[in-house]
Formats: C-alpha cells, sequence, structure tokens
C-alpha cells in the first residue's frame, strides 16, 4: 500500500518534472499570457450576458401575452432594445474570441518556435557518438512531433482551460442565483460528461499514436523505395516491393478505421449528454415554473447555459489528455536536452595551432561496438610534414583522423597538438584549423558554389575558382549549364563519385587551414587525375600537415613518412624509399600495384 502510495507520488513529482522545465517560457511570455487571460474573461463575460438578455425578452413577451403588461409600444421598445444589446454582446465577445487566439495561439507558436531552436542548438552541440546511438528518425520526430504535441499545451490546452474556468465561475454563479435547484439538477450529468469524453480521449490517443507509427513507417518505406529506385528497377523487384507496400497500407487503413471508430463516437456522446441535460431543465424546469417558481425565460437562459457549459467541460478530458501527452513528449525532449556532449571545449580562450601533431601509446575502443579500433599507437608529425595511413579495411584508419579532429577522446595514451595535449586546446579552433576530406564525399543539396565556400564563407569567385582548379573539377562544373551555380544533391545534377570528392577537396582547401586531411577521397578518381591533384596538393599543402589515407601507393609514395595498419596496430612505419626495401605488407602492396599498372 505504502509502496503504491510511493509509486503514485513519484509518476506524480516526474509529471510535474517533465513539464516544469517549459516554465521559463511563462515567465519569458508572462505578459502576453496575461493580456490572453484578460481578453479571455471579456470574451466569456460578454457571451455570458446574452442568456440573461434572452430570458427578460421571453418574460416580457409573457407578460404581455398573460396581459401583466398592456403596452405594446413598451414591449416593442424593450424587445428591441435587448436585441441591439444581444447583437452587441455577441459581437464584442466574438471580437475578443477573436483577440484571445491571437495572444493565447500566437505565444504557443512563438514557444514552439524558440524550443525548437534550442533543441537544434543542443544537437549542435552534442558529439558524434550520440548520433551513433540514436536513430535519425528518433531525432526528427523529438523536434517536430514532440514539440508539436508540447505547444498543445501551451496553446489550447491553456486556453481551452482558461476558458472553461471563466465560463464556470461566472455563469454557476449567476445560475445559483437564480435557482439552486434547477441548476443542481442541470449540472448533474456535466461530470459524467467529462469522465466519458477523458476516456474516450485516451483511446483516441492510443489509437492515433499507432496510426502515427504506422504512417512513419509506411513514410519511411515509400522514401526507401524511392531512394532506392534504381536497384529495385534493375533488379525487377517491382512486384514485391509493391506487395510489401500494400500490405502495410491494408494494416495502416485498418488502424486508421479503428481510430475513426473512436473519434465517431466522440460527437454523439456529446450530444446525447447535453440532450440529457437539457432534458432535466425542460423538464425539472417546467414543474418549477408550473409551481410558479421560476419564468419561462429562466427556462430558456439555463437551457443556454448548459448549451455554453457542455463544451468547457468536454475540454476538461480532452485538455487532460493534451497534458499528458505533452508531458510524454517533453519528457522524451528532456532526455536529449539535459544530454551531455562528450567532447566538451576545455579551454575557452583562442588556441593558435600550428600542426605538429603526436601519437604516444593511443590505444581507442569505440563504446558502442565495443571494437578496440586502435592499440598503442605512437608517431610524431612535424609542422608542414606529410604522413600517409595505409592498412586494410578495418585497420583503424579513420579513427586516427577522427581522434585528430577530436571526435572522440582517446582512452588510453596521449594526442599532442603542437605540444599541448589536445584536449587543452580550443576545440573551435582545433576544428577551425583541419581541412578534411572524408572518404565518402557529402554534398549539400545547394549549389557547386555554396558546397565549396562552406569552407570559407566569405570566399571570392576567383578563390572559389582557384580552389576548384586545384581540386581539378573546375573544367568539369564549367561544363555544366549554370556552372558554379548548378544545383547538386536530390533535385539537382547528379555528380559522379569522383567529381563530389573532388569538390569536397575544393572545400578543404579553400579553407586554407593548418592542417589537412585527405581519408581514401582519391578512390573514385582515375590514377591519371589522382596524379594532377596531388602534384597541386603537393603544392597547396608545402607548409600545412597533411595526413593522407589511402590504399594506392601512387598517392601516398611522396609522403615524409608511412604508416603500415593491421587490426589497429603499426605494423611498419618508414618512408616509401625505406618501405619498398624491406620485406613485409608495404614491398607486396607496391609490388602488387605496380603489376597491375602494367598489366
Ligand atoms: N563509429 C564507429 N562506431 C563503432 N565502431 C566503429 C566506428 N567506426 C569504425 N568502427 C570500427 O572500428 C574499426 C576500425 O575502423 P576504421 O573506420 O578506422 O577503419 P579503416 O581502416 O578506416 O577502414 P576503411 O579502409 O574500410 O575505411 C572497424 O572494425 C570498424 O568496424
Amino acid at each position: 500500500m505504502l509502496y503504491i502510495r510511493a509509486l503514485k507520488f513519484e509518476v506524480r513529482y516526474n509529471f510535474m518534472k517533465a513539464l516544469k522545465y517549459l516554465n521559463k517560457y511563462f515567465v519569458k511570455y508572462k505578459y502576453r499570457l496575461l493580456v490572453g487571460i484578460f481578453i479571455t474573461f471579456c470574451s466569456k463575460y460578454l457571451a455570458l450576458e446574452i442568456p440573461q438578455l434572452v430570458s427578460q425578452s421571453i418574460d416580457i413577451a409573457d407578460d404581455y401575452q398573460n396581459g401583466i403588461i398592456t403596452d405594446l409600444a413598451l414591449v416593442k421598445s424593450d424587445l428591441l432594445y435587448n436585441i441591439l444589446l444581444i447583437v452587441g454582446a455577441a459581437l464584442l465577445s466574438g471580437f475578443f474570441t477573436f483577440l484571445m487566439r491571437q495572444t493565447i495561439i500566437v505565444t504557443s507558436r512563438l514557444i514552439e518556435f524558440d524550443l525548437k531552436n534550442e533543441i537544434y542548438k543542443q544537437y549542435q552541440r552534442l558529439s558524434i557518438n550520440f548520433y551513433k546511438k540514436n536513430r535519425t528518425g528518433d531525432l526528427m520526430n523529438r523536434i517536430s512531433e514532440d514539440v508539436t504535441k508540447v505547444r498543445m499545451y501551451f496553446g489550447p490546452a491553456i486556453m481551452y482551460s482558461i476558458n472553461m474556468l471563466v465560463l464556470f465561475i461566472v455563469a454557476i454563479v449567476k445560475m445559483y442565483s437564480i435557482d439552486k435547484t434547477l441548476t443542481n439538477y442541470t449540472l448533474l450529468p456535466l461530470p459524467i460528461l467529462s469522465i466519458s469524453i477523458y476516456v474516450l480521449s485516451r483511446v483516441i490517443n492510443k489509437r492515433s499514436t499507432i496510426v502515427q507509427q504506422y504512417l512513419s513507417k509506411l513514410t519511411a518505406n515509400a522514401q526507401e523505395t524511392f531512394s532506392g529506385i534504381s536497384i529495385i528497377k534493375s533488379y525487377g523487384i517491382e512486384p514485391k516491393v509493391m506487395t510489401d507496400f500494400i500490405d502495410l497500407s491494408e494494416v495502416t487503413k485498418e488502424k486508421n478505421i479503428n481510430l475513426f471508430k473512436a473519434q465517431a463516437l466522440f460527437f454523439p456522446l456529446m450530444i446525447l449528454l447535453i440532450g440529457l441535460s437539457n432534458i432535466l431543465v425542460i423538464y425539472i424546469g417546467g414543474l418549477r415554473y408550473m409551481a410558479g417558481e421560476i419564468s419561462l425565460g429562466t427556462i430558456a437562459e439555463f437551457i443556454m447555459y448548459v448549451n455554453m457549459l457542455t463544451w468547457p467541460v468536454a475540454v476538461v478530458g480532452w485538455v487532460t489528455s493534451i497534458v499528458q501527452q505533452a508531458e510524454a513528449s517533453q519528457k522524451r525532449i528532456n532526455e536529449f536536452l539535459e544530454h551531455q556532449p562528450e567532447i566538451v571545449n576545455n579551454n575557452l580562450k583562442p588556441s593558435t595551432i600550428k600542426g605538429s601533431i603526436e601519437f604516444k601509446d593511443v590505444s581507442f575502443t569505440y563504446d558502442d561496438t565495443n571494437i578496440t579500433a586502435l592499440k598503442h599507437i605512437s608517431f610524431k608529425l612535424e609542422q608542414g610534414k606529410t604522413l600517409a595511413i595505409l592498412g586494410n579495411t578495418g585497420s583503424g584508419k579513420s579513427t586516427i583522423i577522427n581522434l585528430v579532429a577530436r571526435l572522440y577522446d582517446v582512452d588510453s595514451g596521449k594526442i599532442l597538438i603542437d605540444g599541448i595535449p589536445i584536449e587543452q586546446l580550443n576545440l573551435n579552433n582545433l576544428r577551425q584549423s583541419i581541412g578534411f576530406v572524408p572518404q565518402e564525399a557529402f554534398l549539400f543539396s545547394d549549389t557547386i558554389k555554396n558546397n565549396i565556400k562552406f569552407g570559407d564563407e566569405d570566399a571570392s569567385d576567383a578563390k572559389i575558382e582557384t580552389a576548384a582548379q586545384n581540386a581539378y573539377i573546375h573544367h568539369n562544373i564549367v561544363e555544366f549549364k549554370e556552372g558554379y551555380n548548378t544545383y547538386v544533391g536530390e533535385r539537382g545534377v547528379t555528380l559522379s563519385g569522383g567529381q563530389k570528392q573532388r569538390v569536397s577537396i575544393a572545400r578543404a582547401i579553400i579553407k586554407d587551414p593548418q592542417i589537412l586531411i585527405f581519408d581514401d577521397c582519391l578512390s573514385a578518381v582515375d590514377t591519371e587525375t589522382e596524379e594532377i591533384i596531388l602534384n597541386n596538393l603537393h603544392e597547396i599543402s608545402k607548409n600545412k600537415t597533411t595526413i593522407i589515407v589511402s590504399h594506392r601507393i601512387s598517392s601516398i609514395k611522396n609522403a615524409d613518412s608511412i604508416i603500415v595498419l593491421e587490426k589497429g596496430e603499426i605494423i611498419q612505419q618508414g618512408s616509401h624509399s625505406e618501405l619498398v626495401n624491406k620485406s613485409g605488407y608495404y614491398k607486396q602492396l607496391y609490388e602488387q600495384q605496380l603489376l597491375e599498372k602494367e598489366i
């Protein structure tokens, strides 16, 4: 028992905790929200004046009918006066309702904007490891779907709650002041309405979550099909892909029908319970009218109150479920917001990077796969020199590069840049001083020019062209109709693998960094082009520290030193002339590639 109570407390505490995070936004937008509350009060107060005016009008007509009032002109002028008041109150109330939405819903949109930016900023701070552990779809979902659910808490939930509170307080005070007994009977079915709507809302939410999940699957399926359309067509597996899609659509359809069945109950249930309240008002009101305790106008007034109160009461159930969903979503958002990046900038003062790199007995294990990618690696690369890394696939070449850019921190050993431990350098300065060309060239869906400029936002057109010439891509770019303004990516021109690699090289060159890193980035170009680019790079990288990863001896033979990796360990180290004269992996590879060239 005690345990259950403790659990309930914990659940409630946690419930408070997730949404508590958002309180800072209430503070930020307090004035807008206060104005919104005041406007809501005005709008509802005015709307609640109408039933009273209707009641008075009916009573005037009834009194005339029963001969209590005989002056027809007075009746007419009283009725006209009331009608004008009713129209005025309705118009003003409508205007205030418009203003209410303008303040509260607009505030919720502003908060949604702030929250999305906050999450996006946090995503930018987080380390590579975080992205390895979480799926892209999940990251997208939390910044879109979850934020939308949280917005519902700020917008509709708050607006309808204020609405309901104002309506309830003002209407009930008015109703009790007119007739206590009739008020009690009128309010009787309302809690039943609220509870049933709450139960129904929960069912609808559950079912709509399932529908959302299926829609995500359906979208992912279609997206994958479109991305892999050339493979699907070349393997002729369209019928299978079609069947998979139809099966998934079939289940989604069933889940959707399930959802609509529950949704279809919503309004009939409301109408039934409103009807019940109306019948009670007419029946009990009728009895009390016949007993002479209330007027005819009071019955009409009460019927109007009932109808005005029904929606806010139904909304209580709906709002509760919105708040629950917002709480669940905010909890998911908080998980990411509270996540601390593993790689932190330990030095806020600027660091000047010259470019010498030293690994001292470095070992590294990827914690998501537990693969030890590097074991006791030591080497020294002087500023301005070139190091080449060679080795079979999976031997740890890219891992060395990742560690130089401090995408991960080492488990043991030390990495020194200009003699300073890498963790003590200003992280931004370190990364700014590196021009990195990855194995798989990634281009943004933008123009070629902007893709190159990414390395230097202020680069002039002449500088862009020089970088492209050095990367031996300029002559390809000028062949495109739009030249440097050609769009690449999804809706643009599809560049070949080698062209993408060369744009990516131009992007690194234009940055003019102290350290240049080429991770097997010439694999998709032919040997002649490779030769030209290497010659250009030789000139460019004269005073820059350079690391080249490659499988081709031709790419690395001019490096000042070469290390050969195998299963994370250095098995050979030296210059090209030293290594070709020693039996081992390097000599073997050299002879093999020499033979291939002759063939
Ligand atoms: N992000 C990662 N998370 C977990 N394990 C990884 C990660 N990246 C690489 N590994 C593993 O670490 C080992 C070394 O990989 P690395 O990419 O450094 O090799 P490589 O020599 O660059 O290979 P390739 O020539 O194929 O690019 C491999 O066994 C690989 O599976």
